[in-house]
């Protein structure tokens, strides 16, 4: 199709305006930011108008790279450009519309059998920032381009490098309708690999923040990834969505009460992450709450006070039946306790005694003393602590919970002098925040956003549920792809833990990161790995496959290093964990230096098969997969993890056979590359 050329003008000249227009608007926002001082009444004022105005100014960015706007909308009555944010010219008109304005919704849903009222959808090719093309849909004429849109098919294979962009401009209908889903609204979306799940999962977290910006404000939203190296893969999408204030980070920083210094063997951690340890650690809890036995004789100094046993134990009875957290439970307590006496003070001396009455009271040694005996003080780590140093313990709270087998491998062998000086693992932590959620409940957020969430245990779902039980969120998963010991096999269970029993589950099965061929081939894992999914389609039928089955695997990876590097785009050599070295070598002998998984702008990195979940490259070399289903339990699920990283190109080396789901691979195939 040859373009009107004066359209194609009238277009560049739209997005110049739009620049300078935006330009403006961050003028004023740092002109605003820097007199905001004297504006602003007082100084809690002045740091809030302050904040509001440095995000303002940051969301107000712009990136020549990126296009300001990539679609317009021409209504009967209307047109409007759609971008990354409102631009307004100098007299407050729109010049382009937020992608999460609710007219911008047309954009992703329209269609020639439901057109909104839309006649026709422009969508924009850019290079480098420079408007080169668009397309037209005349919904009203009954044009419908769907996914056979050049510019659409151009944008999802445009090759990879550095890290994850954002979709605004592709989004598609059903990735758009779990984006935009309510506040209150907890999705669960099952998603086969690269339909998108992170990047619905991000828009999601900006739309919401659009849509309720002040009560998000005031609660946050959270993003919760893998690891580390995930996170800084994805950090710079909600910033270039103007979302500059989201926190992001993994389960283990999120309950890091702790610091990690132990290791427990893989069946001891299992244990201790399997949801009975929530019962455990609540028994364990509430087991030290005693039946008042003794009176309380207290005195003022004026006057000797005494409290019966009966109204005491009423007072403990009616604690424990509120169902506070239990620290709450013993200030209740400590407070009923000190109004017991402030009646008894009253009915004696006719008038009310004052704050510091009973203040003094309430710390009086005879009230923290009762206190003591039959609600004491717990902390978190101390309740851990007696739990797993003596059997006594955790026979009570566990005897008919858990076997003795079990038990006995939770017991340590030499517990540590005290609390403080236990080496606590990683699951040691995750039992301590449930124990600390017990005592105290943590602060929520108002959204919680859950990544690679079916590699949770039961207890990490319920560290996440004590952060979002007045919030909503968004999880996001693929149960084929769980590696850890405890990885989920159904959602209906992890929903459960996560406190969100009726959130609906949501699938997601076209693909646009795995070309078809490399898609086919990873399903044939599916069968093995027991998890009822949908099988994972894909939008992509460009794409290279290659199976070479070589003596010297390093030489081969090299050899096909080599060859990737002809091709623009991001190279991964991925490889069992103890694998990785000796092919670093290998490339850096070969002249091919690598990187590794934290540096994503390098163009040929070695990536641990452990850490490339999440992750995407455009050439991948998977070095032997037999050694990388050989060095875990659910080996095979880290295989079709590793084997669904590739965008453009996969290339499989190997020299002992291959996994049995994958052989026998076609004869015809072996030693073959497949150009899809
Ligand atoms: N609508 C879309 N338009 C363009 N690109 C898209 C679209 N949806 C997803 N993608 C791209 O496809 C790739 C895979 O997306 P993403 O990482 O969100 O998938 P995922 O489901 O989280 O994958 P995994 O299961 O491997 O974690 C990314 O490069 C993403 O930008």
């Amino acid at each position: 199709m040859t373009l009107p050329a004066h359209d194609l003008e009238t277009e560049r000249a739209h997005l110049t305006a739009s620049r300078t227009a935006l330009r403006r608007m961050r003028e004023r926002a740092e002109a605003l930011f820097s007199t905001g001082e004297n504006v602003a009444g007082d100084a809690y004022a002045a740091e809030t108008l302050g904040r509001t105005l440095s995000r303002r100014v940051a969301e107000l960015a712009d990136d020549p790279n990126t296009p300001l706007f990539f679609g317009r909308l021409r209504f009967a009555d209307s047109d409007h450009h759609i971008g990354r944010r409102h631009v307004v010219d100098a007299v407050g008109e729109p010049m382009v519309l937020d992608w999460r304005a609710p007219i911008s919704t047309a954009f992703y849903r329209a269609s020639a059998r439901d057109r909104r009222g839309v006649n026709t959808r422009r969508r924009f090719g850019f290079s480098g920032g420079v408007l080169t093309s668009f397309e037209d849909e005349h919904l009203d004429r009954g044009e419908e381009l769907g996914t056979a849109s050049r510019i659409l098919t151009a944008e999802i294979e445009r090759p990879r490098v550095g890290p994850m962009r954002d979709i605004v401009a592709t989004i598609q209908p059903e990735q758009d309708e779990l984006v935009r889903a309510e506040l209150g609204d907890s999705i669960c979306v099952q998603g086969a690999p690269g339909t998108g799940k992170t990047a619905v999962g991000l828009h999601r977290a900006a739309y919401l923040l659009y849509v309720h910006r002040e009560r998000l404000r005031r609660s946050g939203v959270l993003i919760i990834g893998p690891n580390r190296a995930f996170l800084s893969y994805i950090s710079a999408v909600l910033p270039a969505l103007g979302e500059v204030e989201v926190a992001q980070t993994t389960v283990d920083e999120l309950i890091a009460a702790v610091a990690v210094r132990g290791t427990d063997a893989p069946e001891v951690a299992a244990l201790k992450h399997d949801g009975r340890m929530a019962t455990v650690l609540h028994r364990a809890l509430w087991g030290n709450v005693r039946k008042p036995d003794a009176p309380i004789v207290v005195s003022d100094g004026s006057y000797r006070w005494r409290i019966a046993e009966e109204p005491l134990r009423r007072v403990v009875d009616e604690a424990r039946r509120e169902g506070l957290p239990y620290g709450t439970g013993r200030e209740r307590v400590r407070a009923r306790v000190v109004g017991l006496l402030q009646r008894q003070s009253e009915a004696r001396r006719g008038d009310s005694p004052g704050d510091p009455w009973l203040r003094r009271m309430g710390r009086a040694k005879p009230v923290t003393d009762f206190l003591d005996a039959v609600w004491p003080a717990v902390t978190a780590e101390g309740l851990v602590f007696g739990l797993f140093s003596g059997a006594d313990t955790l026979g009570r709270a566990a005897g008919d919970l858990l076997t003795e087998a079990e038990r006995e491998r939770l017991l340590w062998t030499k517990p540590a002098r005290s609390a403080k000086a236990t080496r606590w693992s990683a699951a040691d932590a995750v039992l301590i925040d449930e124990a600390a959620g017990l005592i105290e409940r943590p602060s929520g957020f108002g959204h919680v956003v859950v990544d690679e969430a079916q590699d949770l245990s039961p207890m990490q779902c319920r560290a996440i549920a004590r952060r979002s039980e007045h919030g909503s969120i968004t999880l996001l998963g693929d149960l084929a792809q769980g590696t850890a010991p405890w990885a989920a096999t159904d959602w209906a269970e992890s929903l459960r833990h996560l406190g969100k029993p009726d959130t609906p589950v949501v699938p997601l099965t076209m693909g646009f990161r795995v070309p078809a061929a490399v898609v086919e081939l990873a399903n044939r894992l599916l069968p093995a790995l027991a998890v009822d999914v949908p099988e994972a389609r894909s939008l992509r039928h460009d794409g290279e496959l290659t199976v070479r089955e070589a003596p010297d695997v390093d030489a081969a990876a090299v050899g096909e290093v080599r060859a990737a590097l002809a091709h623009e785009g991001s190279i991964a050599v991925i490889a069992a964990d103890a694998a990785t070295e000796r092919l670093h070598a290998a490339l850096a002998a070969a002249g091919v230096p690598a990187a590794g998984v934290d540096d994503q702008t390098a163009r040929v990195a070695v990536v641990p098969a452990s850490l490339v979940k999440g992750l995407e490259y455009d050439h991948v070399v998977v070095v032997e997969p037999a050694q990388i289903v050989a060095a875990e339990p659910r080996g095979l699920h880290r295989l079709y993890v590793v084997l669904t990283r590739a965008v453009s190109r996969l290339a499989i080396v190997h020299a002992t056979p291959l996994p049995a789901p994958l052989s026998p691979f076609s004869p015809v195939d072996q030693g073959q590359t497949v150009v899809l």
